[in-house]
């Protein structure tokens, strides 16, 4: 699966948020889109979904626009977490996550033995098999992020879409659910476009990295190029300190002012 936007532009509600973006993923590649606060990286993802109508450019995946899919189509190829899913309350973990089977599932048929499967791998991966019986409602805020994404795996996606996926995870579970991503996406699994606020996480995942500001693309490529003193003063307004890691990869330190 390849993903390639053009010149998207896109407005909410009249007022122009996306002024002509550019970006694209190779097959299993992971690009991480960052930025600061109302720089359009969630509308972005949800253009790149099919979500949000273009007012110029154009979108492809694999050559199609998935605005034009039908919505059962484009759940095939694609899933899409926000950054605050709408979750039933009523249902079990169990009964969300296999939702993810829907766009596989005739009219009105149940959920089969191989959807069952997809979603306990799904749950599995995810370390939420001691909860599998539990309302969402019950649910802390990290347990539902982790849900969320667990629904997005059993949809087996090519393209995953992932709006600030670890932002109410513990550090070790940011590092586990990264890390599994990641391992999928190695494994032949879906091509990976997430916002992430942290910019260090950001480096260290994704091969790619778009730096957005005010609905364009400021800066774009891999970590070492994009996460530099000055443009992260330039575009955030922030002081900090670009180091090393022991891999070689950067590690931004916010310094305080003296
Ligand atoms: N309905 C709307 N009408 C006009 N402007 C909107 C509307 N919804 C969002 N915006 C604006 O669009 C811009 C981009 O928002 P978006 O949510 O994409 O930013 P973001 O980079 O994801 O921000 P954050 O890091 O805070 O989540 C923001 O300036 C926001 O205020």
């Amino acid at each position: 699966m390849t993903l390639r936007a053009e010149g998207v532009r896109a407005a909410l509600d009249g007022t122009e948020v996306l002024h002509g973006v550019d970006c694209q993923v190779p097959d299993g590649g992971w690009l991480a889109v960052i930025g600061p606060n109302g720089a359009g990286k969630s509308t972005l993802l949800r253009a790149l979904a099919g979500l949000l109508p273009l007012a110029a450019g154009r979108i492809a995946l694999d050559g199609e626009d998935p605005a034009r899919m039908r919505r059962r189509e484009r759940a095939r190829r694609l899933a899409y977490v926000p950054q605050a899913p709408v979750m039933p309350a009523e249902l079990t973990v169990e009964e969300y996550v296999l939702l993810g089977r829907t766009p596989y599932l005739g009219p009105l048929a149940a959920p089969g033995a191989s959807d069952r499967a997809a979603a306990g791998e799904a749950m599995e991966r995810l370390r939420l098999t001691g909860l599998t019986r539990r309302r969402l409602t019950t649910l802390s805020g990290g347990e539902r992020q982790r849900a969320a994404l667990a629904r997005a795996l059993a949809q087996r996606p090519r393209l995953l879409l992932l709006d600030e996926p670890t932002s109410a995870l513990d550090v070790g579970h940011q590092q586990q659910v990264l890390g599994l991503v990641d391992e999928l996406r190695a494994d032949g699994g879906p091509a990976v476009v997430s916002t992430l606020h942290d910019l260090t996480t950001a480096g260290q995942y994704a091969d790619r990295l778009v730096l957005m500001a005010a609905g364009e693309v400021a800066a774009e490529g891999p970590a070492e190029k994009v996460l530099t003193e000055q443009l992260i003063h330039r575009v955030y307004g922030a002081r900090v300190e670009v180091a090393r890691d022991s891999t070689g990869r950067p590690v931004v330190i916010p310094v305080r002012a003296p």
